[in-house]
């Protein structure tokens, strides 16, 4: 963690688009300190319930621009479609000094710098949901203006919601978008898929939801506990000429098993990342 402490920032935390993932973050700051003052939330789109349910605890909500004192971060939450139209509508409050957190799939440090003055300290960076229950994942790359000041702000912002790697090449942003900012899908899938082939094989439809369901955050909760590889703790569970064996031999198959399968879904999804760059 950080010695930044979100408390004695010098300014709001101003967050574009309160949805799923910067909602999650919001929580977060708030949890480790935040004052709700400090907070402010601007999305037009934001649920009433939610919209009242923030202010109610102090956090500014779609307040407008002239009352919003210099913020000490700008961090832009909106989809990446979405950034050519909403991005100049907050570029404005930036102030000499304001650091800017981008957490958008694809969008590059050049296409921030685009929009904002030169010399604004930038990081583009790449969250997952499990930063809802503080169990997130942030992979980081700062612009050449950051500060050590500016990078600590946004490793206590980041690590506010779980764990944060930096990186000095932004190259490597779109793979691990793919990696770790949508692998929590792949799991969560294979929860569901999990599910499907046991009532398939021919279990109760609920039952098998929940027993896969359990499976799979308890071999994630033994994966976190464990300093074992992935490998041994898959080792551990595989008796030879057992039934595991038999699955696996399916699974791990060179040509059509996970791996491959694997590979191709994070090149589509890190594909997709270079074309959301615009
Ligand atoms: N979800 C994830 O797992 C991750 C998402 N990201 C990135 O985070 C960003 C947000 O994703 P996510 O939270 O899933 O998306 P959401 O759609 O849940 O959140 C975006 C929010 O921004 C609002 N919004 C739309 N237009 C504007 C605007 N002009 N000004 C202010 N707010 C606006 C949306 O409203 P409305 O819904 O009405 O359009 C919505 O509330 C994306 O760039 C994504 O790439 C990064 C890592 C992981
Ligand atoms: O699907 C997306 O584009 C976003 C980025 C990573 C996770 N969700």
């Amino acid at each position: 963690m950080s010695d930044v402490v979100l408390k004695d920032l010098s300014g709001p935390v101003v967050l574009l688009g309160a949805g799923k993932m910067g909602g999650a973050m919001l929580e977060g700051w708030l949890k480790l300190g935040l004052p709700p003052h400090l907070a402010v939330v601007i999305d037009p789109h934001l649920p009433d319930s939610v919209a009242l349910a923030l202010k109610a605890r102090g956090v500014a909500v779609n307040p407008p621009a002239h009352v919003v004192a210099a913020p000490a971060v700008l961090l832009l939450a909106v989809k990446p479609q979405v950034a050519p139209d909403a991005v100049p509508q907050v570029a404005p409050l930036a102030r000499p000094g304001t650091l800017v957190v981008s957490i958008m799939a694809g969008r590059t440090l050049a296409f921030l710098a685009d929009h904002f003055p030169d010399g604004t300290p930038l990081v583009r960076a790449i969250p997952n949901t499990p930063a809802a229950i503080g169990r997130g994942v942030s992979v980081a790359v700062p612009s050449a203006t950051v500060s050590t000041a500016d990078r600590a702000l946004a490793s206590a912002l980041l690590g506010a919601i779980g764990i944060v790697e930096w990186v000095d090449d932004e190259a490597l942003m779109d793979a691990a978008t793919a990696v770790s900012g949508s692998g929590p899908a792949y799991v969560f899938l294979l929860a569901e898929v999990l599910a499907e082939a046991g009532r398939a094989a021919g279990l109760p439809a609920d039952l098998s939801a929940r027993i896969a369901r359990a499976t799979v955050s308890g071999s994630g909760a033994l994966l976190d506990a464990s300093d074992l590889p992935a490998a041994t703790l898959r080792q551990n569970v595989t008796s030879p000429g057992g039934t595991t064996a038999a699955a696996l031999a399916v699974l791990m198959h060179e040509a059509r098993g996970f791996g491959p399968l694997m590979e191709a879904a994070v090149a589509a999804a890190t594909r997709r990342g270079k074309e959301l760059a615009g």
